[in-house]
C-alpha cells in the first residue's frame, strides 16, 4: 500500500515569548485533525511540539504536495493563531505564516514541509524529529553518520543491503541547486557541502541497492522568503529505520553526541543539540508535549518519537530520548552550555557576520560612524578630545569627516 506521510510544522505563537506552545493550541489541532480523520481526507494524526513549534504529523494517500493536506495544514495554523494565539495575545502570533493567501502549496508560506510517500512495507518502523532554535542543516551531521559512517551504524559494513550504500541529494538552498552525491564514494565532497550547513542541506535520502527513500528533511528558509530576521527555520524530519536500513538504535545514536548547531539565541548563536525527552504523552488525544526552551532560550533541542505505520495508521508513539543512555548527553549539552556561554557576544559563540545579516545587527552597526585611519592618525589627539567629551557630555567641536 502506498502511503503518504507528510509533517508540517510552524510557530504561530509562543507561551511566554518563544519558550513554548500553548497546550491549547496543540488540542485545537489535534481536535481539527481528528475531524478530518472522521471525513476520510487523512488516515491517521499526531501533534507535537518541541519548544515553540508545533507539528501536525499527517498520514495519507493523496501523494505530496496535495493541496488539500497542505491546505488543511494551513487552515488549522491561520485558525488556531485568530481563534486562540491572538485572542490571549501569545508572543509573535502567527510568527511563520508570512503570506496572507494560500495558492495549493504551503511550501514557501513559512511553515516547514517534511514529505514522504512510500510503499509500506511488511513492518514499517518510521522514526520523527523536530528541532528548535536551529534550522535545517543542523541534521546533516547526524544524518551523515546514519547513513554513512561505520563507525556510528554498525550496518554499512554488516548487512549486506546497506553495504552499497546510499545517495545523498543534498540542496543549495541560496543558489536552488541539488547534488546528488553517493555515500561511500563520494564522502568527501558530500562532507565538503555538508559542512556549510546554511547553505547545504541533506534533504533526501535513498538506498542505493533500489533507490527506496530512507529519510526526508525540511528545508524552508524563512529568512529567505521574508527578506528579514523571522526566528530560525526550526526543522522537522523523518527516516525510515531496520529491515536494511539503518536500525532505530543506529539513528538515534548519531544524537548521543550533542553536535554545535547554528541558532540558539535570536538565531544568532553556536550551541549545542540537546536530545530532550518529552513532558508528556496523550495516546488518545493524540498529543505529545515536548521541551521548553528555557536557557539562553535554548539550548537547541531535538525530539524524537518513533512510530510503526500499519495501512497509513500511526501505531505509537514512543518518546525515543527517554531512556537514561541519552542523560549523559544532555549533561554533556548543558556543559557545553555552561562553557559556550562564557563568550557572550563574541564569535564563534556569537555567529559570523554573513549569518548575521538577517538579524538586527546590521541595523545596530550600520549607525556607527567610523574615521578613515589616515584622516584619524593625523588628528588622534583632537578626536580623541572630541569622542571623550563627547561621552563626558560636555559639548566641544570635533574634527569632522564624512
Ligand atoms: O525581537 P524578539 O521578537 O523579542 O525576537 C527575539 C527572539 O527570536 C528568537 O530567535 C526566535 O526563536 P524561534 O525561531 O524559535 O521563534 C528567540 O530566540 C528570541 O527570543
Ligand atoms: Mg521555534
Amino acid at each position: 500500500m502506498k502511503v503518504t506521510v507528510s509533517i508540517i510544522k510552524a510557530d504561530i505563537g509562543g507561551l511566554p515569548g518563544h519558550a513554548w506552545v500553548h497546550p491549547k493550541i496543540l488540542e485545537f489541532a489535534a481536535d481539527r485533525l481528528r475531524e478530518e480523520q472522521k471525513r476520510g481526507l487523512i488516515i491517521d494524526y499526531f501533534v507535537y511540539n518541541v519548544g515553540d513549534d508545533m507539528s501536525l504529523l499527517m498520514t495519507h494517500t493523496k501523494g505530496e504536495n496535495n493541496p488539500d493536506i497542505h491546505g488543511l495544514a494551513w487552515s488549522i495554523f491561520k485558525e488556531a493563531t485568530e481563534n486562540i494565539a491572538k485572542k490571549v495575545k501569545l508572543y509573535g502570533a502567527g510568527q511563520d505564516l508570512l503570506k496572507d493567501t494560500f495558492s495549493g502549496n504551503i511550501r514557501g508560506l513559512g511553515p516547514q514541509v517534511a514529505e514522504m510517500e512510500l510503499e509500506e512495507r511488511p513492518s514499517e518502523p518510521l522514526v520523527v524529529f523536530a528541532a528548535d532554535k536551529t534550522e535545517p542543516g543542523a541534521f546533516n551531521l547526524p544524518f551523515y553518520r546514519i547513513f554513512a559512517d561505520p563507525f556510528n551504524t554498525a550496518g554499512l559494513v554488516i548487512d549486506p543491503a546497506m553495504h552499497q550504500g546510499f545517495r545523498f541529494e543534498i540542496l543549495d538552498v541560496y543558489e536552488g541547486k541539488v547534488y546528488l552525491l553517493d555515500a561511500p564514494e563520494n564522502s568527501y565532497d558530500i562532507l565538503g557541502l555538508i559542512g556549510t550547513p546554511g547553505r547545504y542541506i541533506i534533504r533526501r535520502i535513498y538506498r542505493k541497492a533500489d533507490l527506496i527513500q530512507a529519510s526526508v528533511t525540511s528545508v524552508e528558509r524563512l529568512n529567505l522568503i521574508a527578506g528579514r530576521y523571522v526566528g530560525k527555520d526550526d526543522p522537522v524530519a523523518m527516516v525510515r529505520a531496520q529491515h536494511g536500513l539503518p536500525a532505530v538504535g543506529e539513528i538515534l545514536e548519531a544524537f548521543a553526541y550533542p553536535h554545535l548547531v547554528e541558532g540558539w539565541m535570536r538565531g544568532s548563536h553556536v550551541g549545542p543539540l540537546m536530545p530532550t525527552k518529552m513532558i508528556s504523552i496523550d495516546q488518545e488525544k493524540k498529543i505529545a508535549l515536548g521541551p521548553k526552551m528555557t536557557r539562553f532560550d535554548g539550548p537547541p533541542k531535538v525530539i524524537s518519537l518513533g512510530f510503526q505505520l500499519h495501512d497509513g495508521y500511526l501505531e505509537g508513539p514512543v518518546d525515543l530520548f527517554d531512556d537514561p543512555a541519552f542523560d549523559y548527553s544532555r549533561q554533556l549539552a548543558a556543559q557545553i552550555t555552561d562553557y559556550i556561554r562564557r563568550m557572550g557576544p563574541v564569535m564563534p559563540h556569537r555567529l559570523p557576520p554573513e549569518e548575521m545579516e538577517y538579524t538586527t545587527l546590521p541595523q545596530i552597526l550600520s549607525k556607527l560612524k567610523p574615521i578613515p585611519v589616515d584622516e584619524y592618525e593625523k588628528n588622534r589627539l583632537q578626536y580623541i578630545q572630541f569622542v571623550t567629551s563627547q561621552a563626558s557630555g560636555q559639548a566641544t567641536t570635533g574634527p569632522s569627516h564624512d
